[in-house]
C-alpha cells in the first residue's frame, strides 16, 4: 500500500484528464488525507539550500543553539531542544527551529484575545545569515502552492474554486519548522514525534534522505518515505472542519531513525488568519453522506476559532513557553477546549 502522487498542474482545467485527477485527489484527501505532490514548481536549489542551512544550524553546539531557544519568545518561535516537546503528554525525540510569518507584535490592548501573542517576529540565528532569506522564500513559495491546492480541493468538493480563499486572506498564519530527528543510539525512545493530527488547513513535509514518517491506516501504519521531487501533503483539522468533515485530518507519527542515522525534515503548516472562524461548507448530498462528524473527538476537541485552536495546541506542545508567558490564560484555554469535547 503506497500513497498516490499528483502533479500540481494535473488539476488545471486545461488538462484533458482534469476531471479524473480532481476525482482521485478527492478520494486521496478523503481516505488517507495524505498524498505526494510533484510539479510544485519550487526549485530543487531552494529546497537543497534550506536543508543545508538546517544542517548547519543543528551541527552547532547545544549552547549556541540555545541562544535562540523558544522560551525567549512569547510567539513560540525559535529552537526547541530534543525531549522538551510533548505529544499527548509524551516526549518527542527531535530538535527543531520554528519560524512563523515575519510580522510585528500586535499592539497590546486590555481586550486583546490571548492568541494575539502568537503573532510577532522570529528569532534568527545570528551567525547563519543565509538562513533567513531561504526560510522566508520557502514560506512564500509554499503558501502559493497551498493556495493553488486549496482551489483544486474546493473544486473537488463541488464548490466554487475560491471558497477557501478568504480563509487564507492577506495574513494567513504560517509555521515553517526545520526539524532533526536523532538516531536511536542517541534517543531515549522511538517516538520521533508521537501520533497526532495537524491542527491547520494544510501541512507540507519536505523530507531529506531518511524515512520515518508514517500515516495511520486502520490498525496499522503506512510508511511515507521520501520521493524525489515531491512534497508530502496532509490535511489538517481546520480543513476537515471547513470541508464539513469530508476531507480527512489523519493521525501520523515519525519513528526515530536507526542507530547513528539522523533524519532532517521541513514541515510547513498553513492556518487561516488568527481572528478567523472556520465554518463548514454545505456539501453536495452524495459527499455529505460520507463525511465524518469531525468536531467530536473527545481527546482532541476542535475549536472553530483559529487563534484559540492554535494556542491550545501550542500550549500543550511547549509547556515551558506556556508557563513563562501564558500562565494567566492557559487554564482558560484548556477549559474552552474541554467545553467543546
Ligand atoms: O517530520 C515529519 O516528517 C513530520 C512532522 C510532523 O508530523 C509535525 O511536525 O507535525
Ligand atoms: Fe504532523
Amino acid at each position: 500500500m503506497a500513497l498516490p502522487t499528483f502533479a500540481l498542474h494535473d488539476f488545471d482545467a486545461s488538462t484533458g484528464s482534469h476531471q479524473d485527477n480532481i476525482f482521485r485527489l478527492r478520494e486521496a484527501a478523503h481516505s488517507h488525507g495524505f498524498f505526494y505532490l510533484s510539479g510544485h514548481g519550487i526549485p530543487e536549489s531552494l529546497i537543497a539550500g534550506a536543508f543545508r542551512v538546517s544542517r548547519e544550524f543543528f551541527d552547532r553546539p547545544e549552547a549556541v543553539k540555545r541562544e535562540i531557544e523558544n522560551w525567549h519568545s512569547p510567539h513560540f518561535r525559535g529552537y526547541t531542544r530534543t525531549g522538551s516537546e510533548l505529544t499527548r503528554g509524551a516526549r518527542d525525540w527531535r530538535e527543531q527551529l520554528d519560524f512563523g510569518a515575519e510580522r510585528p507584535v500586535r499592539t497590546a490592548s486590555a481586550d486583546a484575545p490571548p492568541w494575539a501573542l502568537l503573532e510577532g517576529p522570529n528569532q534568527w540565528p545570528a551567525d547563519i545569515p543565509a538562513l533567513k532569506p531561504v526560510v522566508l522564500e520557502l514560506q512564500a513559495q509554499l503558501t502559493e502552492v497551498a493556495s493553488r491546492l486549496l482551489r483544486a480541493l474546493a473544486t473537488a468538493l463541488g464548490q466554487d474554486a475560491e471558497v477557501f480563499t478568504p480563509l487564507i486572506g492577506e495574513t494567513p498564519t504560517l509555521l515553517l519548522k526545520l526539524i532533526r530527528y536523532p538516531g536511536s543510539d542517541f534517543a531515549d525512545s522511538t517516538q520521533g514525534v508521537g501520533a497526532h493530527k495537524d491542527t491547520g488547513l494544510l501541512t507540507f513535509v519536505l523530507q531529506h534522505e531518511q524515512s520515518g514518517l508514517e500515516v495511520q491506516d486502520g490498525e496499522g501504519w503506512i510508511a511515507v518515505p521520501p520521493r524525489a521531487g515531491t512534497l508530502v501533503v496532509n490535511i489538517g483539522e481546520m480543513l476537515e472542519l471547513a470541508s464539513g468533515g469530508y476531507l480527512h485530518a489523519n493521525v501520523h507519527r515519525v519513528v526515530t531513525p536507526a542507530g547513528q542515522n539522523d533524519r532532517l525534515s521541513i514541515a510547513y503548516f498553513l492556518n487561516p488568519h488568527l481572528d478567523a472562524r472556520v465554518r463548514p461548507i454545505a456539501l453536495p448530498a452524495a459527499l455529505q453522506a460520507a463525511a465524518r462528524p469531525s468536531a467530536h473527538d473527545p481527546d482532541n476537541p476542535l475549536l472553530e476559532q483559529v487563534g484559540l485552536n492554535l494556542l491550545k495546541s501550542q500550549l500543550r506542545s511547549h509547556p515551558e513557553v506556556a508557563r513563562r508567558y501564558y500562565a494567566g490564560v492557559a487554564g482558560a484555554v484548556a477549559a474552552k477546549g474541554a467545553e467543546h469535547a
